[in-house]
């Protein structure tokens, strides 16, 4: 049995839990402040370790950018926050109760940690109405039910997320005929439609051009706030457009070098070296 049990699914008459499912979540407990907290993880791939002793907090409704080297442990450091793997040692919590470590990556995903892949993954011959649809469905926090009707407020949840990711007047497109950086925030608004309370996002601005990558500062900045928000990028332009005055965090050789603004971080002399490899 699993040791949270974090979905409590309601009658179709109980009182619906969120604005637009059927289905109540319990909170996460975050009265301490803090959504996530890793604690002296690593992570050994046959000895070599690409995570080590990591520690790292985030805030309720923070959006914090993590940044550093090809091979940094970005990547691996996701891998371990949702469950894809599991760290040799230390504790990674989400909210005070949830113990990542002992969760299943459905059950992560359940609970609340939506994570976006770098290459977007979207149902390109469904339109982008139905793709936003198909979230709300595959979220197994809503009852499924044979006849699946959308009510007027989840049309309405549609409409809003529509807006916010800049698709509305292209929902009946197909997916598929998209630009990239569409597909992007189609599948950020995919992830929206299951009200993460902590999302993942792995270079989303990967691939796209500069207004695209300015429309998806613009999203972020709409989000910040409504959100817990880890975001991994490259582009120093970018982070420096959502970061403002929040903290970055410095990954390298699976530590966290240097946390701090990004005023802060990149007059850091071991940020610096690191980069520039002097
Ligand atoms: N499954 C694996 N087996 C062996 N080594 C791995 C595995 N996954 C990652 N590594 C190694 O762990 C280190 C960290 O990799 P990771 O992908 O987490 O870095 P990253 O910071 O995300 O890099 P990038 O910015 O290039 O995506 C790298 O040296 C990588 O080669």
């Amino acid at each position: 049995m699993a040791r949270n049990r974090e979905l409590d699914v309601q009658s179709e008459h109980a009182d619906h839990g969120t604005s637009y499912g059927r289905v109540k979540r319990e909170g996460v407990d975050t009265t301490h402040g803090a959504i996530l907290y890793l604690e002296d993880i690593t992570v050994s791939f046959d000895g070599f370790k690409a995570i080590n002793k990591l520690n790292l907090d985030i805030s309720v409704g923070e959006l914090r950018c993590i940044i550093g080297p090809n091979g940094a442990g970005k990547t691996t450091m996701m891998d371990v926050i949702t469950g894809k793997t599991r760290p040799a040692s230390g504790t990674a919590y989400f909210g005070q109760t949830m113990d990542l470590t002992r969760m299943t990556e459905f059950e992560i995903a359940h609970a609340g940690i939506g994570r976006k892949f770098q290459r977007p993954t979207v149902f390109e011959q469904h339109t982008v109405f139905e793709n936003l649809e198909l979230a709300m469905k595959m979220d197994k926090r809503v009852k499924p039910t044979l006849f699946f009707r959308l009510t007027s407020e989840q049309k309405g949840k549609i409409e809003e997320i529509l807006k916010l990711i800049r698709l509305n007047g292209q929902e009946q497109r197909p997916a598929g005929l998209l630009s990239h950086g569409q597909k992007q925030w189609l599948e950020i608004g995919m992830l929206l439609m299951q009200e993460p309370q902590l999302l993942l996002l792995d270079e989303p601005v990967a691939g796209m051009s500069d207004a695209e990558t300015a429309r998806t500062a613009e999203l972020l900045n709409e989000l910040r706030g409504k959100h817990s928000i880890m975001v991994v990028e490259h582009d120093m332009a970018f982070v420096n457009e959502i970061a403002r005055d929040g903290k970055v965090t410095v990954l390298h050789e699976g530590s966290v070098l240097a946390e701090g603004t990004m005023q802060q971080v990149q007059s850091d002399e071991r940020v610096i070296e690191v980069y520039l490899g002097r």
